[in-house]
């Protein structure tokens, strides 16, 4: 299980270490966890010497962090240049250990006054937005950054080093353990400098390399020592904010990120990528597009939840004791492997059809009979004993999989089950809201998807006594919590987490990043539990018919006596598997017939561990 906490349970957590730890010690932790990822990115197996660093400094710690791994590096034979963005208040021990060491100092230009002549209008960007400059948009990953393949993850308090893809963690069936050939590499240059450039400072030994860039662009307006540092740089060491950040990158921060975003520099945020929040995985304007993060203590969760975890890059955890300081219950936990393992219902010798529980699927109509069959393609394989489809595209259904039981409808006159899954391609005429109500009515699990979304009662949802999930994308969920489907996209786990509290149901909101939040309300003692983001997605799912296959398989886990939680998130985190396993280690386009011929695939290989 990874599991990510909250910046007030991290600042608490820490302050209890600290207070049992001579001063400075755990930076001092952070910083060599630091300086270690960032000589393994940069020349792995051949020394420093010749490489060019840039580190970007902040006000907090998070720069202070960076100027102590600078210096660690600048002592290995590293060329280290240091921007610092708030020189008045950069960390005192930082900048005196990186002096000392001979990293370079160098102090970003003043943001230009735009000209304008006196008396004219401001530019719109001004009149709209107050002073912040237009929005800087950084570019999309890469296919290697996104498809990134750990597998297996040991709990993170026990991880030290190796690379997790953003996002990732469930593998493909073929990892290795800790992720290989994930992390970001050095991309060009041979790390050979020029020398006698004209940069000033305490510049000494190798760190005269970096001044030699630094000083290409002094004077040059847009080229000026910052950036052109940042230009010249094999890597870049992003400690402008880390968990005391509040907003998007100010002005000249912004510059400098954009900077390194062009060069052919490896970028590494330190602790978060600057400009994300690490509770909500929000961006409110610019943010660091990192290549990969060094993060310490534990994950937070803005690193496992998009828009945010879209620029961490690959992810290492720095352990710096802080585990036995942690409360127990996360905010936010990831499934690996082994956790849903111990979560798949397996038949006991005296099993029977029945026993294993038998799910129920309202799905399909007339235009859409394919939605039935996908929909039951998933239940086949969610582990339920027997699969009853209701609805219209009996024929289909039975053609396709002759070992499903049909009816016309109504639900109720179906026979029993132990879960109902509705809506796929159920339209909305008098047969769907019949069979809704009925289904809401019934006083097993429910889970609620597609049309049915829009037929949807919130008070007949809040009043049932059975558990109920909800699976919309960020459209559904947008039309449910009535604001825009960017809101949701924007704010994934503030959404999923209201939707749950104001259904008082599970929710699975699908998406670039799958979350599932438990219902809310009903946590009891102590608080909900958390929330679950999946980590084998993969953008290949995108494709139609998918969510159908969800459906079906978290249903079927459902009937199978799974919790509603465990259910939606083992359910999500087996379609995400099948889905890779059916792209292929290369990736190729994939149909949703395939992730559900996929899914006996991903039992076993989870079964497998
Ligand atoms: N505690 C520990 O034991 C350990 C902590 N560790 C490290 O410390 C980090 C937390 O350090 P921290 O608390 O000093 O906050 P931090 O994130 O560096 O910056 C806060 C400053 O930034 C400023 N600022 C705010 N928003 C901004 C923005 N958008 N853009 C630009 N600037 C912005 C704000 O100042 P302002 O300018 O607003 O007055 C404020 O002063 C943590 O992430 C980890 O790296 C590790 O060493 C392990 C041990
Ligand atoms: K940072």
């Amino acid at each position: 299980m990874r599991t990510a906490y909250s910046v007030e349970t991290v600042r608490t957590a820490e302050h209890e270490l600290m207070s049992r730890l001579p001063e400075g010690a755990l930076m001092q932790r952070a910083a060599s966890g630091l300086a270690t990822a960032c000589a393994a990115l940069l020349r792995p197996g051949r020394g420093l010497y010749g490489a060019r660093i840039a580190l970007l400094v902040g006000s907090g710690s998070n720069g202070g962090d960076a100027l102590y791994a600078g210096a660690r590096l600048a002592r290995r034979g590293a060329g280290v240049t240091a921007v610092l963005l708030a020189p008045d208040r950069t960390h005192p021990g930082g900048l005196a250990a990186a002096r000392a060491a001979g990293v370079r100092i160098v102090e970003p230009e003043p943001e230009p006054e735009p000209e304008r002549e006196r008396g004219a209008e401001p530019p719109e960007w001004e009149r709209e937005r107050g002073t912040e400059p237009p929005e800087w948009e950084p570019g999309p990953r890469t296919a290697t950054e996104r498809e990134t393949a750990p597998a297996r993850d040991p709990d993170p308090g026990t991880q030290t080093d190796g690379w997790r893809g953003a996002g990732d963690g469930a593998g493909d069936g073929k990892g290795t353990g800790t992720g290989t050939g994930t992390g970001p590499g050095i991309r060009t240059g041979d790390g050979t400098g020029t020398g006698g450039g004209s940069g000033g400072g305490s510049a000494s030994g190798a760190a005269a390399d970096a001044g030699a860039g630094a000083g290409d662009g002094a004077g040059t307006g847009a080229g000026d020592a910052a950036v052109a540092a940042v230009r010249r740089a094999h890597l870049v060491v992003d400690g402008i904010v880390g968990i005391g950040g509040r907003g998007g990158l100010r002005p000249a921060a912004a510059r400098l990120a954009e900077a390194a975003r062009a060069s052919d520099a490896v970028v590494v945020a330190v602790d978060l990528p600057s400009g994300v929040d690490a509770d909500s995985g929000e961006t409110a304007g610019a943010a660091v597009r990192a290549d990969a993060t060094v993060t310490f203590g534990c994950y937070k969760p803005g690193l496992l939840v998009d828009p945010a975890a879209g620029c961490t890059g690959a992810v290492r955890l720095v352990d710096i004791g802080l585990g036995p300081y942690l409360p127990e219950r996360p905010a936010l936990e990831a499934l690996q492997h082994a956790d849903v393992a111990a979560l798949l219902p397996v038949p006991a010798p005296e099993s029977d059809k029945y026993r294993r529980g038998v799910v129920g699927v309202v799905a399909g109509s007339a235009r859409y009979p394919g939605a039935a069959v996908l929909a039951v393609a998933g239940a086949l394989r969610g582990g339920a004993g027997a699969v009853r489809y209701v609805g219209p595209a009996g024929d289909a259904v039975v053609t396709r999989f002759p070992e499903t039981l049909v009816h016309a409808g109504p639900p109720s006159d179906a026979g029993r089950v132990q879960a109902w899954v509705i809506g796929p391609g159920l339209g909305d005429g008098t047969e769907a809201r019949r069979a809704m109500e009925d289904v809401l009515g019934s006083d097993v699990p429910l889970l609620v998807d597609a049309d049915g979304l829009r037929l949807l009662d919130r008070e007949l949802v809040r009043r049932r006594e059975a558990p109920t999930v909800l699976t919309p994308h960020a459209g559904e969920a947008a039309a449910l919590l009535g604001v825009a489907r960017e809101e949701v996209e924007a704010s994934r786990l503030a959404s999923v987490r209201r939707l749950a509290a104001e259904f008082g149901a599970t929710v699975l909101l699908k998406g670039s990043t799958t979350l599932v939040a438990p219902a809310g309300g009903k946590g009891g003692r102590g608080g909900d539990p958390a929330v679950r983001v999946n980590p084998t997605g993969t953008g290949w799912l995108a494709t139609a018919g998918t969510g159908d296959v969800l459906s079906g398989v978290t249903g079927s886990l459902l009937a199978a006596g799974l919790e509603a939680r465990d259910a939606a998130s083992a359910g999500a985190y087996l379609h995400g598997l099948a889905g890779r396993l059916a792209a292929g280690r290369e990736g190729a386009p994939i149909g949703a017939s395939d992730v559900a011929s996929a899914l006996d695939a991903a039992w076993r290989d989870i079964r497998r561990g």
